[in-house]
């Protein structure tokens, strides 16, 4: 059995995410925000943590981007990817919406639904879609934003469903572990996710992102977020296809690494299961006899 944390409290996406990694045995801890989920883990209160890391409208998970640079370090071990549509929640007694509730990301992926249907509403940040419903209960705002399955769980009064103003909006969701972690084996399919700290001067992130294109390696998002110490002075969350057991990536890996301060953040099959492009002169065998024929000329045994 594993306790695993998520993103809460119940009824949000992440918890629908994290359903889809665990068992009946398992058991789900809610966490009221992403690094309260992330530290659960850190200090051992939980197996692991389901955490947003990226929307297809609204870009990054800004918290938990930074919650995964700093701290003890944790490795993704597998990821999800939801559909995400909204319903609308409001209680009975409400007469007139004036306010409505969200998550930051719920609220930018409706803005288009509030102003046509609720012009006058003015729209509220809430730790999550259901710490938005919660609050809508407790007579704190008169409407919330939320995944469909919250009113199983907050008996409101269902205003609208399947609301997106971008119909086939995604998030993708983390599955992370404290090290040592069994890192998932490689599928042809795999995602590899890191934390690159680039140093300031001219052309360092030019430098990572060659490092990578001259491997034939195919990012999949690229964001970079302050380091919160020196202004202007920036970390990059580089994601990637492919997997650190492959030679391609492997060699990949090391060379970033020699560059600056790497974070490795897991390499796990991709939940959309897309195959990796790979560069006809850098396939993993390319790698491989490469490195072969480098040790034969140090053994004097080829030229
Ligand atoms: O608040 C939630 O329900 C979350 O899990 C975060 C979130 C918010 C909006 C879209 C996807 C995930």
């Amino acid at each position: 059995m594993s306790r695993i944390a998520y993103f809460g409290p119940v009824g949000t996406f992440t918890e629908q995410a994290a359903r889809t990694f665990t068992t009946a045995q398992d058991e789900l801890v809610a966490a009221d925000t992403i690094p309260q989920a992330l530290n659960a883990v850190r200090r051992g209160a939980a197996d692991a943590a389901c955490v947003p890391v990226e929307n297809s409208v609204e870009g990054a998970v800004p918290a938990t981007l930074d919650s995964l640079a700093v701290g003890e370090p944790l490795i993704g071990v597998a990821e999800a990817l939801l559909p995400v549509h909204f319903s609308i929640l409001t209680r009975d007694d409400v007469t007139e919406i004036r306010t409505v509730a969200s998550h930051p990301h719920a609220l930018a992926q409706v803005q288009q639904w509030l102003a046509e249907n609720l012009p006058g509403a003015r729209a509220v940040a809430a730790g999550s879609t259901a710490a938005a419903a919660v609050a809508v209960q407790a007579g704190e705002f008169d409407a919330a934003v939320t995944a469909p399955v919250a009113v199983e769980h907050y008996p409101l009064k269902v205003l609208a469903t399947g609301v997106a103003d971008v119909p086939d909006a995604r998030t993708r969701f983390l599955l992370m572990r404290k090290p040592p972690v069994a890192v998932p084996e490689p599928t042809g399919a795999d995602r590899t996710s890191l934390v690159a700290a680039a140093v300031n001067r001219t052309g360092a992130l030019a430098e990572l992102l060659t490092e990578l294109a001259t491997r034939g390696i195919n990012l999949t998002r690229l964001d970079a977020r302050p380091n919160k110490q020196n202004f202007g002075e920036y970390r990059f969350f580089i994601d990637f296809e492919g997997h650190a057991a492959e030679p391609r990536i492997a060699d990949a890996l090391a060379a970033l690494r020699r560059r600056c301060d790497v974070r490795f953040l897991g390499s796990f099959a991709r939940a959309d299961g897309v195959p990796a492009t790979i560069d006809p002169v850098a396939r993993n065998e390319d790698f491989t006899e490469a490195a072969a024929w480098v040790a034969a000329v140090q053994r004097g045994e080829t030229a």
